[in-house]
């Protein structure tokens, strides 16, 4: 039976003229400040459908589809021949329907611009979106009621109140969650009647969460949703998606944080210079490729191009610091039988011998060469 998409994208092409290049200039850098909606004027939060789409694609890693580039901050996006940049290239992703799926990715890799396509903030140069079946851009009308997006600044009456925004936007909605309760869920009870530019940053950023999901949406989008809460934040936030991912909600966050990826997705999309160069679960990520790797201790020195002869082919094998070995490469039985059997017949005692798992900080290093936050 196919599976039911809440989001499909085929093909996604969105280029910036360069001199426009004032990359949104209200947002937050990474773990700090806060993002300013630049779409389209007077559009508001939209809704998900359930409109069955065909050929989902499987969560599997890809290899990455384009040569690579060196990346993290400051790495330069790809240009056009007319100079554009090229913010998002050919990119196809599916999330299906009552899932959570967290995009990760170097700064400037495409997230946003693809969310906000999805959104129905920005129209694409080229290729297909569908969100619960409709055009984004299109059917941004029927899609309002359906679809919760967690604004950032932008948006926001700096003089309202928090508990008088959030009961205006819960007006708006036919079936709206209690917004008292949703303030009391998320901690802001007591700042019901505090102004919206009076709110710390972190107390702003829980009531955009409230504003995305007090009118029950079927499809919640959230751009890094706890990049600068403290501790009790994040939880709550993580509480809450996981709760909307029991009610039957579809999730859509944007992170660099890889404990929240891998705490709350079903599905990890790893995007570097406008294109998908991952998907899977966390689980599936962290068990494909170079497998895990194995640590020992033992006198410094050892003689690693022998110990490399003993071992399986495309192992590798560094020492650092001193007396610390590190082999990578696939972790099984025969290469741990090679290992102790080679360190025996040396007469070398390898001590806190241990096999470590990948993590999907490594993954992510391994594919965009850049480091993620946490
Ligand atoms: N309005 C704009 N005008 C010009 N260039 C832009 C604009 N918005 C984004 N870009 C550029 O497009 C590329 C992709 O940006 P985008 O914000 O989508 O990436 P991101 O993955 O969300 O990054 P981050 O993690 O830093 O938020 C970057 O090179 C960025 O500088």
């Amino acid at each position: 039976m196919a599976e039911i998409l809440a989001v499909s994208v085929t093909d996604l092409v969105k280029t910036y003229s360069s001199r426009s290049a004032s990359p949104r200039s209200g947002r937050r850098p990474h773990g700090s400040g806060r993002r300013t909606r630049t779409g389209r004027a007077g559009r508001g939060p939209a809704a998900f459908s359930t409109s069955p789409t065909p050929s989902p694609t499987p969560p599997v890693r890809q290899a990455p589809p384009a040569p690579p580039v060196p990346s993290g901050d400051a790495a330069r996006p790809s240009t056009t021949p007319d100079g554009r940049i090229r913010a998002v290239d050919e990119l196809s992703l599916t999330v299906p329907t009552g899932t959570v799926t967290a995009l990760l990715g170097p700064n400037g890799a495409g997230k946003t611009t693809t969310v906000e396509i999805c959104e129905g903030f920005r129209r694409p140069d080229a290729g297909e979106v569908r969100v619960l079946g409709l055009d984004p851009w299109a059917d941004a009308v029927a899609l309002r009621p359906r679809v919760g997006v967690m604004l950032q600044s932008g948006g926001m009456y700096p003089g309202a109140r928090a508990g008088e925004m959030l009961r205006l936007v819960a007006s708006h909605y036919r079936h709206p969650l209690d917004p008292a309760a949703l303030l009391d869920r998320l901690g802001l009870a007591g700042s019901a009647g505090t102004p919206f530019r009076r709110l710390s940053g972190g107390q702003q950023q829980r009531l955009s969460l409230a504003m995305a999901v007090v009118g029950r949406p079927e499809l919640v989008f959230l751009d890094e949703p706890t990049a600068g809460l403290d501790v009790q934040g994040r939880r709550d936030t993580w509480e809450l998606v996981e709760e909307l991912r029991t009610a039957g909600v579809t999730v859509v966050l944007t992170t660099h944080a890889m404990d929240e990826a891998e705490r709350l997705a079903d599905q990890v999309i790893i995007v570097d210079h406008g294109r998908v160069v991952a998907v899977g679960s966390p689980a599936e990520l962290t068990r494909g490729g170079a497998e895990g790797q194995l640590r020992f201790r033992a006198p410094a020195g050892l003689d690693l191009g022998r110990l490399l002869l003993a071992l399986p082919d495309g192992t590798t094998v560094q020492e650092g610091p001193a007396g610390h070995y590190l082999l990578q490469g696939t972790v099984d039985p025969q290469l741990l039988a090679a290992v102790t059997a080679w360190c025996a017949g040396n007469g070398i005692l390898a001590e806190d011998l241990r096999v470590e798992q990948r993590t999907l900080e490594d993954v992510f290093v391994e594919l965009t060469g850049s480091e993620l936050r946490s």
